[in-house]
């Protein structure tokens, strides 16, 4: 078992290891009387340990949520008011998320606006949830204009990646929450990229040494930049700060929306990291050879890397709402090497559709 400590402000561990439901109690504090289990629908027998251990020790409601992105609407977030508001839930009361990244970012947005803030404590189970939503307090939810446009900042009082929830999560799941592993690999730690090179990827699973070692190696990257600029304000010296997280996500939030979130988070995420390398490539900043390691890093994992070429103009137009634009400027965190972000502000429309031709099919 390991514990990834974030520091700041509000700090918090993230526990990562095995069986682990008995530490969940425990996470939550003395002062808590009542608990409020928000998750993922379809999950109900694989959150059973864990709802077994809430009810030992407190009043539990338990919400099942629509599955995955359906979760993340304002009208979901409302019936848990609702149901919150039904049982007189209290500040002193307290949310358990149990799913993934979907049901994180909903059950954390809900914490974060009951009576202004209850505790939450994260029990993600997918890798993407582990690795990345459940961590650094990002919460919130979609709308018709775009993903994530309606949220707030509010880290947990606890992380537990269990990796044995992972057994019964279905590959391509798997392999989206690696997109997100690969992601910090360029961004931050060039390890983790060597890690996945030289593994065969069909053999990281919920029992693998190094799917552990990769979890632990992306929340140690996700820790470190969180504590550094928790609210996105950026770092000192020009440095982008926690935006470098949001590597790809300029472009996978335009194509999410664009399919209706009937493509995975993680799969966007890919495609849109290898564009956002094209984008510096091209604007001279990133060597041939580190945005060609992109293309084959994210294909060696099983992550698609193109998209149709139809999409240009309708992406555009969904870019503008990404939250790192600045009034009418279209801003793209890119590399000017491996593990060195930075912003890439108002490109042409001659750069963007030059780097979308080379992820074009
Ligand atoms: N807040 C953040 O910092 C942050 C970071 C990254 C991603 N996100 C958000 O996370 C979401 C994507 O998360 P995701 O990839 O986990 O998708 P998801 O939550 O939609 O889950 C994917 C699917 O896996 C199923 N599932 C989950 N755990 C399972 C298990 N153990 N066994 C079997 N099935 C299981 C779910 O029911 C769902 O159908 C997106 O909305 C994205 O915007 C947020
Ligand atoms: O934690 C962050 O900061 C990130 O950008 C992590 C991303 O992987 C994640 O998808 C996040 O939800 C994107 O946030 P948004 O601010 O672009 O909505
Ligand atoms: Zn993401």
């Amino acid at each position: 078992m390991t514990t990834i400590h974030v520091g700041g402000a509000s700090p918090y561990d993230v526990v990562i290891g095995r069986d682990l439901a008995d530490r969940l109690p425990g996470m939550l504090g003395e002062k808590v009387e009542r608990v409020a289990f928000l998750y993922a629908g379809t999950l109900g027998a694989l959150a059973e340990p864990v709802l077994d251990r809430l009810v030992d020790r407190f009043e539990v409601l338990a919400l099942g949520l629509p599955d995955g992105e359906a979760a993340k609407t304002a009208a979901v977030a409302n019936d848990c008011w609702e149901a919150l508001g039904e049982k007189g839930f209290t500040r002193s009361d307290a949310v358990v998320t149990f799913g993934g990244g979907a049901t994180t970012d909903l059950g954390g947005f809900v914490a974060a606006s009951w009576l202004r803030g209850v505790r939450v404590v994260h029990v993600p189970t997918t890798l993407l949830a582990m690795v990345d939503a459940a961590v650094g307090g990002k919460t919130g939810v979609n709308t018709g204009a775009g993903k994530n446009l309606v949220g707030a900042f509010h880290e947990p009082a606890g992380v537990l990646c269990d990796l044995t929830l992972l057994r019964t999560l279905p590959r391509e799941e798997l392999v989206a929450g690696l997109g997100e592993v690969v992601k910090c690999g360029f961004i931050a730690d060039p390890r983790i990229l060597e890690l996945v090179e030289a593994t065969d990827p069909a053999t990281l699973d919920a029992d693998s040494p190094v799917l552990e070692e990769l979890v632990e190696r992306a929340i140690r990257v996700k820790a470190e930049v969180v504590v550094a600029d928790l609210k996105e304000t950026g770092g000192a010296d020009g440095h982008p700060g926690r935006e470098m997280l949001n590597y790809g996500h300029t472009l996978a939030h335009a194509i999410e929306k664009r399919e209706a979130y009937a493509i995975r988070h993680g799969e966007a995420v890919a495609i849109g990291c290898v564009y956002a390398a094209e984008l510096a490539r091209l604007a001279g900043r990133l060597d041939d050879a580190t945005a060609a390691r992109h293309r084959s890093a994210f294909e060696r994992v099983g992550l698609p890397t193109t998209y149709d070429k139809a999409g240009f103009d309708d992406l555009v137009g969904s870019m503008r709402v990404d939250k790192k634009a600045r009034g009418s400027q279209l801003r793209f965190l890119v590399l000017d090497g491996l593990a060195r972000p930075s912003i890439l502000a108002g490109p042409s429309d001659e750069l963007l559709r030059a780097a979308f031709e080379a992820v074009s099919r």
